[in-house]
């Protein structure tokens, strides 16, 4: 797509200010794409350089994070938290402890999660942190010991009106334990509303963990409905078998879909009579092993390491893994199977040549700072429910989680009908989210 000669311009500082960024190259892209007819309608955006302002973030942390070994060595990983904009509320954020991080990854995630943050319609800024620390095979102690040593740092940088962090990839419950803990002690202060995806019984709110998940399938059941159909016989390829996959599997299960695939970064098995999810728990949450291992446990499932996951036939198509794992390519061959709709659980899962492919094969494509909003919205919850000293039932809590993907897709057709592009939940994710955010930096003046 040509972009309008300001935006042109924005994006070529981005490209100049952020040098080998290309995951943040992309995510800033793929928004400045959707915003031609923004900046003919709202010539005030450009006017106050809201455009550029957005593209860079109000402040990036770069730590040492040292800490000791179980054989005694001493071991030093990098640290991030890049805190992009803060007009809607706090910053609010993931974070992600896996061995390719670095500032490209932070940035792209930081950025979408500012559109993906305004979506949510919560007071919530958008944030991201991180590690190239790598969780794999390390030891419950070493672990423990990375995360007070990250904390030992972070702890200056957020707070409850200030930046929120909670999980994102190789960070979940246990690890949100130790973060939390650490905080703790060094502050001497209980302060809930610091992190969330806390344990249920310390702060946590019910449906934090299965939010994302669920709130993709919420979201994708959206589309169905608007063609008057359901998920009941739906074949459904989901990839990962993370915290946001396994809860996509959970909720399409119960809405009568039957998921025949999913995968870990060693490959995928396919499970044609349906994906036992007690057994992928157990592979993936108590024995924190292989994927393989859910075949050899299960008659009729395979394992696959030499080929692509978006091989396998499906009717619906769930990215839950990582970004940039489902390519042209793939997208076209989905579109040959008879998929029809693609919503991304992950981040950024879809490369931008896959997107343009499901455009031309008529694939509808739920992009992930819309489809995937479940999980921030819930984390605001928790902070409405640390706030108030409140708990809330599994059943308010996941009608509030529904109610929210339904105003986040319907507010994304609306954009897209206003901004001449119907029926494209791109355009509408981008122009809606951008717009608020936007409007809220204008009021608060140059800063
Ligand atoms: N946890 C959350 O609440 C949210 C997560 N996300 C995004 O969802 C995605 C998954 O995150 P989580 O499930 O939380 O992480 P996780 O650490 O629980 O799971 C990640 C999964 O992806 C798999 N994976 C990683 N690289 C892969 C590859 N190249 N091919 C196939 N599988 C691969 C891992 O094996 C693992 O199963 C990420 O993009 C994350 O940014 C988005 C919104 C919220
Ligand atoms: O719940 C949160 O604050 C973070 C969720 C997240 O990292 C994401 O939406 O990508």
């Amino acid at each position: 797509m040509t972009l309008h000669e300001s935006l042109g311009t924005i994006y070529d500082e981005v490209l100049h200010r952020n040098p080998g960024e290309t995951e943040f190259h992309q995510a800033v892209r793929e928004v400045l794409d959707s915003l031609n007819p923004v900046v003919s309608k709202h010539p005030q955006y450009t006017d106050a350089a809201v455009i550029r302002r957005v593209c860079e973030p109000e402040r990036q942390i770069i730590f040492r994070v040292p800490w000791v070994d179980d054989q005694g060595n001493v071991q030093i990983n990098r640290g991030f938290r890049v805190e992009f904009n803060s007009a809607l509320g706090p910053y609010k954020g993931g974070l992600r402890f896996h061995p390719s991080v670095y500032l490209g990854i932070v940035k792209f995630l930081g950025f979408e999660q500012i559109f993906k943050n305004s979506l949510t319609g919560m007071p919530i800024g958008g944030g991201k942190g991180g590690s190239d620390f790598d969780p794999k095979g390390r030891s419950e102690g070493e672990i423990m010991r990375f995360c007070q040593a990250f904390m030992t740092e972070l702890y200056r940088h957020i707070g409850e009106y200030t930046d929120v962090p909670a999980g994102d990839i190789g960070v979940g419950g246990r690890e949100i334990g130790f973060l939390f803990g650490q905080y703790k002690r060094i502050t001497n202060r209980y302060e809930s509303g610091v992190l969330t995806g806390k344990g249920i019984t310390w702060g946590g709110s019910l449906v934090r963990t299965e939010a994302t998940g669920y709130g993709t399938v919420f979201f994708a059941g959206e589309i169905l409905r608007t063609r008057g159909e359901s998920f009941d016989g739906k074949r459904v390829v989901v990839s990962g078998s993370g915290n946001v996959a396994t809860y996509a599997v959970e909720k399409l299960q119960q809405l009568g879909a039957t998921v025949v695939a999913c995968s870990d970064s060693s490959g995928y098995v396919v499970d044609e009579n349906g994906i036992d999810l007690e057994l992928l728990k157990d592979v993936k949450e108590v024995r924190r092993a292989r994927i393989s291992e859910y075949a050899e446990g299960r008659d009729g499932a395979h394992f696959v390491s030499d080929s692509s996951i978006w091989h396998v036939p499906c009717d619906i198509a769930l990215p839950c893994a990582t970004q940039n794992e489902l390519d042209e390519t793939d997208a076209k061959t989905l579109a040959q199977n008879g998929c029809t709709i693609v919503a991304e659980g992950a981040n950024m899962p879809c490369t931008p040549e896959a997107i343009k492919a499901f455009g031309e094969s008529g694939i509808t494509f739920a992009p992930g700072k819309a489809a995937n909003a479940g999980g921030v919205a819930t984390s605001a919850l928790e902070m409405q429910q640390n706030a108030s000293r409140d708990r809330w039932s599994f059943e308010y809590t996941e009608e509030r989680l529904a109610e929210t993907m339904r105003g986040i897709h319907d507010r994304c057709l609306e954009t897209a009908d206003e901004y001449g592009t119907p029926g494209n939940y791109v355009a509408g994710a981008n122009i809606a989210g951008f717009t608020q955010v936007a409007d809220a930096m204008l009021a608060l003046g140059v800063i």
